[in-house]
């Protein structure tokens, strides 16, 4: 089939209209976050129903045509990155709530449903959807299963995964899989579900999932600490969990919070400057959590480790206080930062960062390095921004360089070249220094198994 037949037999297959081959389009929906691929989809088609998503993947098996998921492309590893010709399957008209069961606490959701708009739901029905994170505003159900998203409250609620209790998905045979029933309690063998969760689409498209709630947290309340060294970060955290159950525990250096100070908005915590900042957040339940919490705290400045702190009195200082690690990311994107989302066990974070810090210092001395992320769970962000001089393919060539260096240093230390951001295009060459050959062999026959005909998202994670 040539490509004009092939957009001509799609618009039998959807609704009117619902075929997109314009320029402005095949640009914005060819791509995610990353910047190092240029968009090069065919067309983009926007089903409204599982059976819409079944009748084009049928097709495209047919017709080996290429497909690839797209959510609400705030991915961060180029996983919904079309940039070889292929269909893009938008989620963007399956974005309904479609049944809320308040005595099971789970809500039956499209695919296409927004991350804020689950959380606002969750909210007017009297419940919390705890997956939280800076993109929440634009990113999709279906994309956050398909990366296993994580963010800022991991350490108290899990990622993504732990809150799916059914999923319908469309395999790579463009058969309906409906998975787990959306039962607590099912143990019939394999559970596919998780499968497809962290999948990246490559085994099939999520199209629908039921998601359970919990109950809303109650007093958030939040306290940034200056730390006067990184090691002080475990102390901290440690001495805190003894006595209290942290609902987000985060980190940035000086230099990550300079960078969101000049991008306007937010203060500074306090004057006294600290080469790295915790952020913590724990429900204030009574007065006496709180009196424990500032004792906890006079603890930790009397041992040294914390050098000033601040702590919120209202629902709008948390709020403002969380800005100074919510927006890390977005003050940085204008210096072509390139990105690495790396994680080990807890205990090796202060030991893991130095090295890292060393030896990309040693070799390229006039890359600014930008350390923040989720420390109470093991996840750091590393971020190297291009010096301005440097033209962008020259910096991106160093930084293959220096993957080689800081995945070793993962390797070592048992730990993991993708956390939470998934491995699409932009990590799948690095892809051993986590999983072994032999389980990678694994994945391979799994993907054999739900996709023959190698369709669904090629090339993401591993090529065949
Ligand atoms: O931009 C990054 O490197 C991390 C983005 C996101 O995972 C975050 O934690 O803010
Ligand atoms: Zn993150």
């Amino acid at each position: 089939m040539n490509p004009e037949q092939i957009i001509a037999t799609l618009r039998t297959l959807v609704d009117d209209g619902r075929v997109l081959t314009d320029p402005a389009d095949l640009e914005a929906y060819g791509k995610d976050w990353t910047r190092q691929f240029a968009p090069r989809p065919l067309a983009i088609v926007l089903p409204k129903s599982t059976a819409q998503v079944q009748a084009v993947v049928k097709f495209a098996n047919d017709n080996q045509v290429a497909l690839v998921p797209s959510g609400g492309r705030t991915g961060l590893s180029a996983g919904a990155v079309a940039a070889n010709g292929e269909v893009v399957i938008a989620f963007d008209n399956m974005n309904r709530i479609l049944e809320f069961s308040p005595s099971d606490r789970t809500v039956h959701c499209q695919a296409g449903v927004v991350t804020a708009q689950l959380q606002a739901f969750a909210e007017e029905n009297g419940l919390y959807y705890p997956v939280d994170f800076a993109s929440a505003g634009s990113s999709q159900l279906g994309g956050n299963l398909s990366t296993n998203a994580g963010g800022i409250k991991v350490i108290r609620y899990g990622m993504s995964r732990d809150w799916v209790s059914g999923l319908t998905v469309v395999t790579g045979k463009g058969d309906v899989l409906e998975l787990n029933l959306d039962l607590e309690k099912n143990n019939t063998g394999y559970d596919l579900r998780h499968l497809f969760i962290g999948a990246e689409g490559t085994l099939g498209f999520i199209t629908e999932a039921t998601m359970k709630l919990t109950r809303q947290p109650t007093n958030l309340t939040v306290m940034v600490l200056g730390l006067a060294d990184l090691t002080n970060t475990m102390d901290v955290l440690q001495t805190f969990q003894k006595h209290i159950d942290l609902t987000a525990y985060e980190f940035f250096s000086h230099q990550a919070m300079l960078h969101v100070l000049a991008h306007g908005l937010v203060q500074a915590p306090f004057d006294t400057q600290a080469p790295y900042y915790a952020l913590l957040e724990f429900e204030a339940v009574s007065d006496q959590v709180m009196d424990e919490a500032m004792n906890l705290f006079e603890q930790c400045v009397e041992n040294g480790w914390v050098v000033d702190g601040v702590i919120s009195q209202s629902e709008t200082q948390a709020r403002n206080l969380w800005q100074l690690r919510e927006r890390i990311s977005e003050s940085i994107a204008p210096r072509t930062p390139y990105k690495n989302d790396i994680s080990v066990v807890v205990s090796k974070v202060p030991p893991f960062l130095r090295e890292i810090e060393a030896v990309v210092t040693e070799h390229y001395p006039d890359f600014e390095i930008i350390w923040f992320g989720h420390i109470g769970d093991g996840n750091l962000h590393l971020n190297i921004l291009k010096p301005e001089a440097m033209a962008k393919e020259e910096f991106f060539d160093k930084c293959q360089q220096v993957n080689t260096w800081v995945f070793d240093i993962v390797q070592r230390h048992r730990g993991s070249i993708s956390a939470e951001h998934g491995v699409g295009l932009v990590k799948k060459g690095y892809l051993q220094y986590t999983r072994s050959p032999a389980e990678i062999d694994y994945l391979r026959g799994i993907k054999q198994v739900f996709d023959p005909n190698g369709v669904m998202n090629p090339g993401k994670i591993f090529d065949l």
